[in-house]
């Protein structure tokens, strides 16, 4: 079954040489954008993809680089083709998405909840939701910050995207070695201390046979200067098609 995944961005929440971490992930007849941040209107734009060709929207967690796109997003959806765009959100997001994030910017008449703006469709924590005939998605919940909640993909029963989130080598292995991943696609922090990320020292720790499997995104601008520096992982480049 073929994927491909073209990232908007690969950059952190920080960096200025990267757009914002977002993934377009295409079947052949579906486009989910994995996330929506700030400077996701922008990357579509320069990438030549119009809004309307995006099916719906995912999002991981509540962080401007990851959702800081949406209210443009709706409005150009709204006034400009006529649409409400489908999003796809946990349930325990979908309350503090609206109430702590967008109410102030999308609220007008005819605009008074999220399900005015968006059909929502909320997808729960380890239940395996099929969001077009080929494109299967289930929610992970990964630590990230204290309290917040935030959750990665496991798309298809068999590629793990990660959300922020801190180091779980407990979950990368179970997911190798009893559930059949064959890709996992993981957020990175090159330098400083990870608290809320996970640094490429912890990645470093896995077993080769996972490492292999990996392909670092979510860096800072410091990312060529650690080429050659990853073991057996792979940077992701934004813009780049990938088959997974
Ligand atoms: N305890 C925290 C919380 C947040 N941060 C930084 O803020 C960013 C928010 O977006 P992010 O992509 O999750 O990355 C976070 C950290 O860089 C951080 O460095 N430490
Ligand atoms: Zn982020
Ligand atoms: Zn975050």
């Amino acid at each position: 079954m073929t994927l491909r995944l073209q990232m908007l961005g690969t950059g952190g929440a920080f960096a200025k040489k990267y757009f914002n971490n977002n993934g377009l992930l295409c079947t052949e007849d579906f486009t989910l954008l994995i996330d929506c941040g700030i400077t996701a209107p922008l990357a579509l734009h320069q990438l030549g993809k119009p809004l309307e060709k995006i099916d719906a929207i995912l999002v991981t967690h509540i962080h401007g680089d990851h959702v800081g796109g949406l209210e443009e997003l709706a409005f150009r959806m709204k006034f400009v083709y006529g649409k409400k765009p489908v999003l796809y959100v946990a349930e325990s997001l979908a309350e503090p998405l609206w109430e702590h994030t967008l109410k102030g910017g999308l609220t007008q008449e005819g605009i008074a909840c999220l399900e005015d703006a968006f059909d929502v469709k909320l997808l729960r924590e380890g239940e395996p939701t099929q969001l077009s005939p080929k494109l299967t998605v289930e929610l992970i919940r990964t630590p990230h910050i204290p309290g917040k909640a935030s959750y990665s993909l496991y798309i298809n029963n068999e590629i793990f995207y990660s959300a922020d989130m801190i180091f779980q080598p407990e979950l990368l292995t179970k997911l190798v070695y009893e559930r059949n991943c064959r890709k996992i696609l993981h957020e990175v922090q090159l330098t400083g201390p990870g608290q809320v990320h996970t640094t490429l020292q912890e990645l470093l720790s896995l077993p080769f046979d996972i490492q292999s499997k990996i392909s670092l995104m979510h860096y800072g601008d410091e990312m060529e200067s650690f080429i050659g520096a990853t073991g057996e992982m792979s940077f992701l480049r934004q813009h780049e098609v990938y088959t997974l």
